[in-house]
């Protein structure tokens, strides 16, 4: 469960140039996803690098409410004793899955094929959080849903006795939504197909096929045609977690406001349905380069160099690359801030339900920072005031949101005042060791 009973505010001063190399932490949707499909082998599965922010530890946890071992080695080294397709057991307490969007919406679609019954609930940021777009598609495979109004959390899952598999056109760009379905289907006998319009992050395609199950990915006049056949015996994996790229957009971000810096930040997973923001980055003029590209896991990694970035021009960033770059619009939009000239962001709708409203926690921020902003339902643009052009000096209230914390904390960094969020608690949610990571290279952070 993410402790945010008391609000840490934080404050970040213009900063030496940064130096050295950024370690950054696993892959949060891998991590999640390597608990849970542990959950469904048989057998031993054998995590390194697992992430251990407060959401994956809260979906380590609800593993073993269903009744999977997780044991926890020290060091990121876990392991994970499954029960297998369709061994769930009804959990005996209320699931918590604290700040997790990707954690709550994984479980239940995984629970929701077995003929069991469990309440998940969460913090005040996803207990606001839609569910519906989970809970639709799992009532075709026969699972029942009762939440509060407007289809919130808390909420009861009660699940198909006899699951039939289903065919589903995901309405909206979402990978939680997409692995849910999946991961329901593994339950269901015969086959499952999901269709995306738009195609999001494919680590749940990529790790069902290496635990073992029969998927198919076509791309067609539809969309990318997913087509998963239930009911296999998955097979338990070794799992080395690639670092987030997600975690990685600080420190690059950081480095390119920051005068005078070089940042190494090494064995990024640059997965394409992933990657979008250190395209959109090189395309502003970052002086941003992949070095070492090589594969890990059947995922592509690269050592990323950033290095202070002076020259930086405003673009429209294009709508299609949304999708693999979701997470990082509110940093992009903090180096936006010191770019020459305006930076478009459209096609973005599905910030406004995150861990918070991310379109409106930026423009806020932003704002009491100096800087221009325009929004409408779903894009956003940023007037960029140069290099050496961010008063900074606000306070900006995070929303429980560990990304728009983050974010203004980079801010910070390179702004000519310095710049507070109201409480930075919410950062461990996905990255525990930001603060030392990002004083190591050079950050002034001081707590209030
Ligand atoms: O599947 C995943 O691991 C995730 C999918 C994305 O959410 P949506 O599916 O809501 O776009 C992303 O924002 C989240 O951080 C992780
Ligand atoms: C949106 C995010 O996470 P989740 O949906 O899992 O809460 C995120 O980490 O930026």
């Amino acid at each position: 469960m993410s402790g945010h009973g008391t609000p840490i505010p934080m404050t970040s001063h213009r900063a030496e140039p940064l130096k050295g190399v950024a370690e950054v932490p696993g892959d949060k949707s891998i991590s999640h996803r390597s608990l849970i499909l542990g959950a469904m082998a048989i057998g031993e599965t054998r995590i390194s690098g697992l992430l251990e922010g407060d959401d994956v530890l809260d979906t380590a946890k609800a593993m073993q409410a269903f009744g999977a071992e997780v044991v926890n080695h020290g060091g990121g080294k876990w392991s994970v004793f499954g029960v297998g397709v369709g061994g769930f057991a009804e959990p005996d307490q209320v699931i918590d899955c604290g700040n997790s969007g990707t954690g709550v919406r994984l479980i239940m679609g995984t629970m929701a094929t077995s003929p069991i019954t469990a309440t998940f609930t969460g913090d005040a940021s996803l207990n606001g959080r839609p569910m519906a777009r989970i809970t639709d598609p799992l009532a075709l495979f026969g699972a029942k849903a009762v939440g509060r109004q407007g289809g919130r959390l808390p909420m009861t899952i009660v699940g198909a006795a006899e699951p039939t598999p289903v065919r589903y056109v995901v309405p909206v760009p979402s990978a939680q939504v997409k692995s849910a379905v999946l991961l329901a289907g593994l339950n269901a006998p015969g086959k499952t197909v999901v269709i995306e319009k738009e195609a999001t992050r494919d680590h749940s395609e990529r790790m069902l096929a290496g635990f073992g199950a029969e998927i198919t990915v076509e791309d067609t006049e539809e969309g990318r045609v997913i087509t998963l056949t239930g009911r296999p015996e998955l097979k338990p994996q070794e799992i080395a977690v690639p670092r987030d790229p997600s975690s990685a957009a600080f420190p690059v971000c950081a480095a390119l406001i920051t005068p005078g810096s070089d940042v190494l930040v090494p064995g990024i997973g640059l997965n394409p349905t992933r990657a979008g923001l250190f395209y959109t980055l090189q395309d502003m003029g970052a002086d941003l380069t992949f070095e070492n590209p090589r594969e890990e896991g059947g995922e592509p990694v690269a050592d990323l160099r950033a290095k202070y970035s002076p020259d930086m021009q405003g673009i429209e960033v294009p709508p299609a690359r949304a999708a693999s770059m979701i997470d990082e619009y509110p940093v992009l939009s903090v180096v936006a801030s010191f770019a020459h000239g305006k930076t478009m962001m459209a096609g973005v709708k599905e910030l406004r339900v995150k861990e918070s409203d991310r379109i409106d926690a930026m423009a806020r921020g932003l704002r009491a920072n100096g800087v221009t902003v325009a929004e409408g339902e779903d894009w956003w643009s940023v007037e960029g005031l140069g290099p050496d052009g961010v008063p900074g000096g606000g306070t900006c209230e995070s929303f429980l949101d560990h990304r728009i914390a983050m974010s203004f904390m980079v801010m910070g960094m390179g702004a000519q005042n310095p710049v507070t969020v109201d409480d930075g608690s919410p950062i461990t949610t996905s990255f525990p060791i930001f603060e030392p990571l990002m004083t190591g290279l050079g950050a002034k952070f001081t707590r209030a």
